[in-house]
């Protein structure tokens, strides 16, 4: 597409209109532009009347009249549901921050859809479900990415790579607070695509990123919508669905399934660091990938977060370094150069609360604090330790380290698909039901019903706190390692072993000597009859001795 035929739509449209080239297999090049939207919303929201409106309620067949397909019958337009349950003390202001009562500073009106139908317009369907009618059944199976064969990694790897450089069909992300997304003159969007590896990097920094609270003054870093607290679970399970749908979507593939990474191996081994995987150590720089891997060609975003802290932006698009990673290299801090251990992973499914005041970093005996890793795997908490899934992070020592930009390492990917596997054991084991989830008082975001920030359509923590199999069409293969036994156990055992052991013997030594009692009667027999013949011939003779011939 020539410049000036960009130029000649743009001025026709009355938008500004960015384009991304994108080589699909020999000469083919595909030329995909979009108009710069609002936030990471749908592109047919982002109108400035869109906007004005609150309302966020397209036609899946493009068509007026039909907003969310209520021509069909798919959905209808509704009032937003926000979470007005009061939150933790950890965040103490009101008002500040774009993603509080998500998503209503952009948008008070949505699609809801009905039955099996989902998604922005109800266009599509729920997770788990396919066909016109979206009521035919669909699972997909995460594996380990270790067990996969050579043909299928090479698979996974070229998909990731395509993920980041396909630019997102739906969605484009917002590169200013809602206060400034005009522009300087009031009249300008500030919106950039993104690619759709790119987007889950930059939801996951959206979601972590500091609350700005106006020109010289330090931002607010007490804030988290996706870590410690019980959305910690929830947000990243949704995270890990949205990128799996996209790249099903990208690769015209609806059986695509993330892999994961069993990291509870010990040791100080990264074994999925390997070329075919997601990329050795470099020889010439023990932090960098080995540019025999299509990772040490991925440029990272979200980089300068000094700068959008200190200027109240936000991140955009822009990729800036290669990704670093030094596995088992932190030297200043021992205790992250191991991953953990299988037994930690047991450990954490035995504890039988999901969440406990007060639902944050510091909680004790809290299954989501010890997946999480700020307690240890049994469940206490202290501030020193490191465990599971934070401890995996760590390990990495690098990109895959910092939250503010760790999902930049495709590592990350397979790093949350076996957390999110231990948290579907663990809904599997213990049976919750969403009552256990706090409603209220759990950090900002994280309460039962809060809408996850940035997701568009809203989605509530709850929606996430469902064994995956059943809901959300996808589950795990995977082998648990076996619980060693406990002392009581081993003496119970022992016992066990030792009575059906005497008893065993007992039984042999009877038959033993009844076998023996019987045989003998056999072998003796004659030896009686021959006796008895003696003793009778000579009695006969001795008692008497006349008979005698
Ligand atoms: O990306 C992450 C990086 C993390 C580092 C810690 C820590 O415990 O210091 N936790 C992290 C979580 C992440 O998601």
């Amino acid at each position: 597409m020539s410049e000036e035929t960009l130029s000649f739509l743009s001025n026709l449209l009355q938008i500004e209109l960015e384009c991304v080239s994108v080589w699909i297999a020999g000469p083919l090049v595909v030329t995909l532009c979009a108009s710069l939207a609002w936030a990471q919303f749908p592109r047919e929201c982002i109108t400035p009347e869109g906007l004005r409106s609150g309302q966020c309620c397209p036609s899946p067949a493009g068509v007026a009249g039909d907003e969310c397909g209520s021509s069909t019958g798919r959905g209808q337009c509704v009032t937003i549901a926000a979470d007005s349950r009061r939150h933790g003390p950890q965040y103490p202001y009101a008002g500040r921050d774009d993603r509080e009562r998500w998503p209503l500073r952009f948008f008070n009106r949505t699609c809801q859809c009905n039955g099996n139908f989902s998604g922005y317009n109800c266009g599509r369907c729920k997770h788990g479900l396919t066909g016109a009618n979206c009521d035919q059944r669909i699972s997909v199976v995460r594996r380990n990415v270790m067990q996969m064969s050579t043909a299928e990694k090479q698979a996974f790897v070229n998909a990731l790579d395509q993920a980041k450089k396909t630019v997102h069909p739906d969605l484009v992300i917002c590169t200013r607070r809602y206060q400034e997304v005009l522009g300087p003159d009031g009249n300008t969007p500030q919106f950039q695509n993104v690619t759709i590896y790119n987007y889950f990097v930059w939801s996951h920094y959206y979601s972590v990123s500091k609350t700005y609270l106006g020109p010289g003054q330090a931002s607010f870093g007490g804030v988290d919508f996706s870590h410690e607290g019980p959305g910690f679970v929830t947000w990243h399970r949704f995270h890990l669905l949205q990128l799996e749908r996209d790249m099903q979507d990208m690769l015209g593939d609806p059986t695509f399934a993330l892999p994961y990474w069993n990291f509870a191996i010990g040791g100080s081994e990264c074994d999925i660091c390997t070329n075919d995987l997601l990329g050795a150590r470099s020889a010439f720089d023990m932090n960098s990938i080995s540019p025999n891997s299509v990772f040490s060609q991925w440029r990272v975003i979200c980089e300068s977060v000094e700068d959008y802290d200190a200027l109240g932006t936000i991140c955009n698009s822009t990729e800036s370094s290669p990704i670093r990673r030094n596995p088992a290299g932190n030297v200043a801090r021992p205790m992250v150069q191991r991953l953990p251990e299988p037994q930690d992973v047991l450990d954490c499914l035995e504890l039988n609360t999901f969440d406990t005041p007060p639902y944050y970093s510091t909680s004790s005996e809290s299954f989501r604090n010890s997946i999480e890793g700020y307690s240890a795997p049994q469940g206490m908490y202290d501030p020193v330790i490191r465990s599971l899934h934070n401890l995996a992070h760590l390990f990495l020592n690098g990109t895959g380290g910092q939250t503010h930009l760790s999902p930049n390492d495709p590592i990350f990917v397979l790093l949350h698909t076996f957390t999110d596997a231990v948290f579907d054991e663990w809904l599997r084991r213990h049976q919750p039901g969403e009552i256990v989830y706090p409603e209220e008082n759990a950090p900002i975001g994280h309460n039962r019903r809060f809408n996850m920030v940035p997701f568009w359509p809203p989605v509530t923590n709850a929606e996430m706190f469902v064994p995956a199999p059943e809901n959300l069409g996808y589950s795990y293969e995977v082998q648990w390692p076996a619980r060693p036994l406990t002392l009581s156990e081993i003496i119970t055992v022992a016992i066990v072993v030792a009575v059906v052991v005497v008893a065993a013997v007992g039984g042999v030594v009877a038959c033993a000597v009844r076998a023996r009692s019987h045989s003998s009667a056999e072998v003796l027999e004659p030896l009686l009859a021959e006796t008895y013949r003696r003793y009778s011939e000579e009695d006969r003779r001795l008692d008497n001795p006349q008979s005698v011939v």
